[in-house]
């Protein structure tokens, strides 16, 4: 397993502290290091974790139409600016083989995806594959919505503005019908 390095982070953000003209060692600054290494120990916990293991968790149930779970809140952190991005994500399948996952499953697979230096593309196409690999279901919709800080805070400036992506596999890819189903749950 990858350790996070503690003392890298301390050192590499005493050093950003004091490239930017502050003092490390003045009394609001003086832990800042090390409460930087440990909030990045957390929000990169990902990086040691495979959505896919929490798919073992199946059950036998005869459901061969759509399971959704939407408005999963999810925070990520891009990996061209290390800030945050965050919105949620929308999960359906169409399940087969008897095969269906617990649904708390779902969102632990995005939080997995998630803690780990990301692009929305790739958080978005590596939940649903993961479905595919593991639970081999008829078809699998996921669509995130987020807010990028690198978009908002700095850079172009666009407070507001929401970037959408989806992922279809399976029966979703073929089938406009199936599809319009599950945008019209998210919408309801
Ligand atoms: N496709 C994609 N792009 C992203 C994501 N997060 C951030 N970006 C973009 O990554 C790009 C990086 O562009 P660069 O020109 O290398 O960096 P930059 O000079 O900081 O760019 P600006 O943000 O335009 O100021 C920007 O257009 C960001 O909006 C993401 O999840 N997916
Ligand atoms: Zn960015």
């Amino acid at each position: 397993m990858n350790e996070v390095n503690h003392d890298k982070i301390k050192k590499a953000v005493t050093m950003i502290l004091e490239a930017i003209g502050e003092d490390p060692s003045r009394e609001g600054l003086q832990d800042t290091p090390k409460r930087v290494a440990k909030m990045y120990a957390e929000v990169f916990e990902g990086l040691n974790q495979d959505p896919k293991e929490h798919f073992a968790t199946v059950f036998g149930e005869d459901h061969e139409e759509l399971v959704l779970v939407k408005d999963i809140p999810f925070y990520s952190m891009c990996e061209h600016h290390l800030v945050p991005f965050f919105g949620v994500a929308h999960i359906g399948y169409i399940p087969s083989g008897g095969k269906v996952t617990g649904l708390s499953k779902l969102a632990r697979a995005v939080e997995a995806v998630c803690r780990r230096p990301q692009l929305q593309e790739r958080i978005t196409s590596t939940v649903a594959d993961s479905i595919v690999e593991t639970l081999d279901p008829q078809g699998v919709m996921v669509i995130v919505e987020a807010e990028h800080m690198c978009m908002t805070m700095r850079g172009v400036k666009k407070p507001g503005s929401k970037t959408m992506t989806s992922a279809v596999r399976g029966v979703f890819a073929e089938d406009q019908a199936a599809r319009a189903e599950v945008l019209s749950l998210i919408r309801g």
